[in-house]
């Protein structure tokens, strides 16, 4: 049993959400990050193009802040994350280095690709680093991002950007990393009757009724934003799997068309396990 449109992808977008690389206790998930960096880097060997978008940035700057929660001020937040997000981009660097990979980072607002200019400007930055063979690491560039009346420049959260980023680069898959192992029928944290969905071929009221909000201290949005994440990947009839980021490296197995998390594909995508 496989996931055959799986098998035939060659540009994946994999987002990291915080709670794959900030531990419990509040500290930078190392192994996490130098899993990604490895990961990553054979896939890019074997001929894969890969984009990360990675969260984590506010949590990085919260660590070395001392600070065990959020702070409810958002220039402290905004603080945190120009921090956290040259700490997180330091131990990225040395972790590809370290597999002889080139990364870069790309930090984005909403404006930008939303406007014409600055949005080709985009497309050609990822374009190009992918066809270098660089691996581009994209956040949203949070410690200046702001919602105002007449100019947005939030994309809400990272699971938002990372659909907006397979979209800009016309990615054939988006995977998603999270802490749990896919979606189920309502939160498993809460309910342990829930059950996990292999497959979702649309997204309906029901299915949105089951999604709630963040698991972890550091994280946002929780599932109804990988929800409309999904939303968007259907949009462009393209395809998401979210899986549990515990072990980056089921990547490989998601790659492999292996039955694991939860495929959002629509029914014109077939797979033999149907
Ligand atoms: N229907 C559901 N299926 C799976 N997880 C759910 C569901 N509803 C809410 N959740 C919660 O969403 C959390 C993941 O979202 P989030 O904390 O934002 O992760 P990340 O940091 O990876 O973006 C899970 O830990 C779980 O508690
Ligand atoms: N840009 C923020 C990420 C916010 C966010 O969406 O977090 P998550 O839900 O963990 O993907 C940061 O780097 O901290």
């Amino acid at each position: 049993m496989s996931r055959t449109s799986i098998e035939s992808v060659k540009r994946i977008v994999v987002k990291v959400g915080t709670s794959s690389l900030i531990l419990p206790n509040g500290k930078i998930n190392l192994r996490a990050i130098d899993q990604i960096a490895f990961t990553l880097t054979s896939l890019n060997n074997q001929g894969y193009e890969v984009i990360l978008v990675s969260s984590g940035a506010i949590g990085a700057g919260l660590n070395l802040l001392g600070l065990n929660k959020r702070p409810s001020s958002i220039a402290k937040q905004q603080a945190a994350a120009a921090i956290g997000q040259s700490e997180l981009i330091k131990i990225y660097n040395q972790r590809f280095q370290h597999y002889h990979q080139i990364s870069a980072q790309v930090l984005l607002t909403r404006d930008v690709v939303d406007y014409p200019e600055s949005r080709a400007n985009v497309i050609n930055t990822l374009y190009e680093l992918v066809s270098m063979k660089v691996i581009p690491i994209v956040n949203e560039n949070d410690s200046v991002a702001v919602d105002e009346l007449d100019h947005l420049t939030k994309f809400g959260d990272n699971d938002q950007l990372s659909a907006i980023v397979a979209s800009l680069s016309d990615a054939d898959l988006l995977i998603m990393l999270s802490d749990i192992d896919g979606f189920f029928s309502d939160n498993p944290q809460t309910n342990p009757d829930a059950v996990l969905y292999n497959r979702i071929t649309e997204i309906n009221q029901s299915l949105e009724n089951s999604a709630d909000g963040a698991g972890s201290r550091f994280g946002t949005g929780g599932m109804s934003s990988k929800l409309k994440a999904a939303e968007h990947v259907f949009h462009r009839d393209s395809q998401m799997v979210l899986a549990n980021g515990k072990n980056p490296s089921i990547i490989f197995d998601i790659l492999e068309g292996k039955k694991i998390g939860t495929l959002f594909a629509s029914d014109t995508h077939s797979s033999k396990e149907d």
